[in-house]
């Protein structure tokens, strides 16, 4: 989001529109809010948190459309590949959750599961991982923008931390940002939240 401020400006509008400013999303807004939807799919798409997923290795000889894979090959599903492959995904380093509507302005059915992995060894936690990554980027969202750092003269600091992988995990380089509260009322909403919690 500190790179991506138009995208950001899009699901803020959406959420203000739609839930209004006088509360925070919750997952029951989730069907309303298809751009926050596309949002949570293109993070997942275009920066896959596993993207080899998890290495498995083969329990028998077996012949992969011609190819034969001897018994105890190590497997990687290259989810990389996919959600980076042009034919599916126009230009596909360009961050734009727009390419998961339809040309009538639905969502399309591409809900980036292949994320989560492959067959019975799927993540078992990934209806919670995809509820919680939607219920955090929304509330995120909601109540705060979130921007550049500025240097001493005012100006943008530019984004170059880059991402790094560690063991099977991408994460982003740690980066400085500015997160600021949207309004008074958001403010207002997140420390009731903190009091609340305390
Ligand atoms: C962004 C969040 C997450 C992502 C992207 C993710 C992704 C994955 C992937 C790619 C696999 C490997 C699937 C395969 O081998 O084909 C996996 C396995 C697994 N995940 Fe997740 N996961 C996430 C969150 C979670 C959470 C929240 C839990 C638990 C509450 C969880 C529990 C597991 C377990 C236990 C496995 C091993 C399943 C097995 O080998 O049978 N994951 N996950």
């Amino acid at each position: 989001m500190t790179t991506f401020n138009d995208v950001q400006s899009k699901a803020q509008e959406e959420i203000d529109r739609v839930v209004g400013k006088e509360r925070f999303p919750t997952l029951n807004d989730r069907p309303s809010l298809p751009y926050v939807e596309a949002l949570v799919r293109e993070t997942m798409r275009w920066m896959p948190v596993l993207p080899l997923a998890i290495p498995h290795y083969t329990v028998e000889d077996d012949i992969y459309k011609g190819y034969f894979i001897p018994k105890g090959t190590m497997v990687l599903g290259n989810t990389w590949a996919i959600s980076h492959n042009t034919t599916i995904y126009d230009e596909s380093d360009r961050f734009d959750p727009s390419r998961f509507f339809n040309l009538d302005g639905q969502l399309n059915d591409d809900d980036l599961s292949y994320a989560f992995g492959y067959g019975r060894r799927q993540c078992p936690g990934r209806h919670l991982a995809s509820a919680t990554i939607w219920l955090n980027m929304a509330v995120i969202l909601a109540a705060f923008n979130i921007r550049k750092q500025k240097d001493s003269l005012g100006k943008d600091i530019p984004l170059t931390s880059g991402f790094s992988v560690s063991s099977i995990a991408v994460r982003p380089n740690p980066f400085e940002c500015l997160i600021t509260p949207r309004s008074d009322a958001a403010k207002a909403l997140v420390l009731e939240r903190i009091v609340y919690q305390h």
